[in-house]
């Protein structure tokens, strides 16, 4: 009888931030009374289906030791790499040790703080039987233009079925580890886990998401991420109350 697969989350958290501006990597900004990083893992913490956690940071990351997340869950710490996808591959050669080859992985920024608990369990509920896996994302709502270099309109690019890629990008941890492994072997520096199972000759699955899933990139992504976040805890405190 084969086991149940079980859920894992991987958080590549090993990136410096530099469009943030900021004193420090945005990872570790204040955020709705925490830091954002701490907000991102105690999503998978708190999560019942997620049997643990890996996380990538940088070699010489002074903020993550004094966090301390307080979990009864595997919590795992590895070096990131140079670039995003080398710190996910370092997680998932770390997880290989507490996880089976056909467990599912999520592989989840650390900079998107603002993914729900709703959007979390309908990416797990759509692919758990899925052949392959795949990511969150939401449609394009604006038009999109190619740029000439020197910043005029080269073209109009047709988005009907243009879609922002968000995380968790859920794949089997073999089939992922393989794909992006083969992917830089092949010189491709993918931006996301899709993209390496593409290279594979994959067609991940698009599951729709809340645009609310931001991407703390730059300084005005941080303001609209605390709406986010006190208004669900407003909305909560609401429920509870009735
Ligand atoms: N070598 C890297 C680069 C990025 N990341 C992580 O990947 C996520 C998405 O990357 P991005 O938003 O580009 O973060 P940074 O690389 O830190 O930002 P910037 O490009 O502005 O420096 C972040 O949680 C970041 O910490 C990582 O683990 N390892
Ligand atoms: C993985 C990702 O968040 C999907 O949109 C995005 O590709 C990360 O890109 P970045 O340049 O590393 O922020």
């Amino acid at each position: 009888m084969k086991p149940e697969p079980k859920f894992w989350a991987v958080i590549p958290a090993a990136g410096v931030g530099s469009r943030m501006q900021a004193d420090r990597p945005k990872q570790y900004l204040p955020l709705d009374g925490r830091t954002v990083i701490e907000q991102t893992l105690d999503i998978f913490l708190r999560h019942p289906r997620i049997a643990g956690v890996v996380v990538a940071v940088s070699h010489d990351d002074a903020y993550f030791p004094s966090l301390c997340p307080v979990t009864d869950k595997p919590l795992q710490v590895v070096d990131g790499g140079a670039e995003r996808c080398h710190s996910v591959l370092n997680a998932l050669r770390g997880l290989e040790a507490l996880a089976h080859p056909e467990d599912w992985v999520l592989v989840h920024d650390a900079a998107r703080p603002c993914l729900s608990d709703d959007d979390l369990e309908r990416l797990i509920e759509t692919l758990r039987d899925d052949p392959v896996g795949g990511i969150l994302a939401t449609p394009v709502r604006d038009t999109k233009k190619r740029a000439t270099p020197d910043g005029y309109i080269a073209a109009t690019v047709d988005r009907a079925d243009l879609w922002r890629a968000f995380t968790p990008q859920m794949f089997r941890l073999a089939t992922l580890a393989s794909a992006l492994e083969k992917a830089l072997e092949d010189g491709f520096m993918v931006t996301d886990e899709a993209s390496a199972l593409e290279h594979a000759g994959h067609a991940p699955r698009l599951v729709e998401g809340s645009a609310e899933n931001i991407k703390i990139t730059r300084p005005e992504d941080l303001r609209l991420a605390e709406f986010y976040l006190a208004e669900r805890r407003r909305a909560s405190t609401i429920r509870e109350e009735t």
